[in-house]
């Protein structure tokens, strides 16, 4: 029933305004999954190669697109085999992540179809956990998504207190909300990042200011706990000649950086820091995790890129104590399982992830339910973000 009979193939845009790919997978019995892939802008070193557009399309109708023909789009794993097999390569440089991504994706939605099951019971199962995840919403932010903005990428609120999904979506809604008020009473103007978030062209430490500010106001308006996090994508901070990260005029050392982001963990009561240290320094993230693990999460985005080899040697160190999940960064569903897997069985923190490039696809917000992940970081406002917030409230009220 399954059987894939056709798969095509074109260019949409995405938020940014960039091409990207997008796949229609279509099976024998009538089964229909459209998948769109998205795309990064601070991308890790290690990450699957995203091939320009048109390139990934031309080559993947050459050597993917015969080879899944005939396949079982309901057997994820024969799919995404099938996708390996006519790449060839390790990182997707040959057909490119993007084609691979949206095929994965388009193919497990075909099969959904056909099963006449919502995507995350097709991905999750039957015995699949209850648990909804806490969205991580980007309030402020700059680093590659916007300049003239804040060194540090994003700020991130953190409702974990909501009672519910739907209410988490709003309370990160209303502090974005909050964070232009106070913006606009200290006369800052600020427009929006890639994420949708504000990107005023203030310094780190009055972001931290700004958006404590805005979380406590909307906490106090809600009644439950709202934390805030941070993604700081410190390898775009980090250079390789002067061994430092460098903040504008600022440098810090890898010893002054562990003891900066510890410092912010205790002052601000961070629920969440995202690559604080470089992509390459698993012993400094070590360290970093030894000493706040125990109270904040300390998350491997570029440091893990979803690659279940890259987390096991994160593992053996003690690197992190959770990941963050972008299933373009390895190029199939599968190999994000098999990273979502690795990361549960060794009791790390799941947090299924957009990229700061999006389109309307919805799939991280079923996957997020599918694997039972503790999180979702998928922006807080503007149409490709929502999307997935939305979808999230739809899952959670069984109208999906
Ligand atoms: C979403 C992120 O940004 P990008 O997609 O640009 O890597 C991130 O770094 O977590
Ligand atoms: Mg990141």
């Amino acid at each position: 029933m399954t059987r894939i009979t056709s798969i095509s193939l074109r260019r949409v845009l995405d938020s940014r305004g960039n091409p990207t790919v997008e796949a229609d997978v279509l099976t024998e019995s009538g089964g229909f999954g459209r998948g769109a892939a998205p795309s990064g802008a601070s991308t890790g070193e290690y990450e699957a190669i995203e091939l320009p557009a048109n390139e990934s399309i031309a080559k993947a109708r050459e050597h993917a697109v015969p080879r899944l023909e005939g396949v079982y789009a309901g057997d994820q794993r024969a799919v995404d085999s099938a996708l390996r097999a006519a790449d060839g390569t390790d990182d997707f440089s040959a057909i490119g992540a993007n084609s691979a991504v949206a095929i994965s994706m388009a193919a497990a939605k075909a099969a959904a179809d056909v099963l006449g099951a919502p995507l995350y019971q097709h991905l999750g199962g039957a015995f699949r956990g209850e648990n909804f995840p806490v969205p991580l919403g980007n309030v402020v932010g700059g680093g590659e998504h916007a300049k003239e903005a804040t060194h540090i990428q994003e700020f991130l609120a953190a409702p974990v207190g909501a009672p519910s999904v739907s209410e988490a979506v709003f309370a990160n809604a209303a502090v974005h909300a909050a964070v232009a008020d106070v913006l606009d009473e200290r006369g800052v103007p600020a427009a929006k990042g890639d994420e949708g978030a504000w990107a005023p062209p203030i310094s780190d430490a009055d972001a931290f200011e700004v958006v404590d500010e805005a979380v406590d106001r909307v906490e106090d308006d809600v009644g439950f706990e709202i934390r805030f996090g941070l993604d700081m994508a410190a390898a775009e901070l980090y250079d390789d000649d002067s061994e430092a990260y460098v903040y504008g005029d600022e440098t810090k050392s890898t010893d002054e950086q562990v003891e900066y982001v510890a410092g912010l963990v205790d002052e601000y009561d961070l629920a969440y820091v995202e690559d604080p240290l470089d992509e390459n320094d698993y012993e400094a993230f070590a360290e970093l995790t030894d000493r706040v693990g125990d109270r904040t999460m300390i998350c491997g985005d570029d440091l893990f890129v979803t690659n279940v080899e890259r987390l096991q040697e994160g593992i053996d160190v003690g690197a992190a104590n959770s990941i963050l999940i972008k299933p373009n960064q390895i190029g199939t569903l599968s190999d994000t399982f098999d990273a979502v897997e690795l990361a549960a069985r060794n009791g790390y923190e799941t947090v299924i992830s957009h990229r700061s490039g999006e389109t309307e696809d919805t799939t991280i917000a079923h996957l997020a339910v599918a694997t039972d992940a503790g999180f979702i970081k998928t922006g807080t406002v503007g149409g490709e973000r929502t999307a997935k917030l939305n979808e999230l409230v739809r899952i959670a009220d069984d109208a999906v």
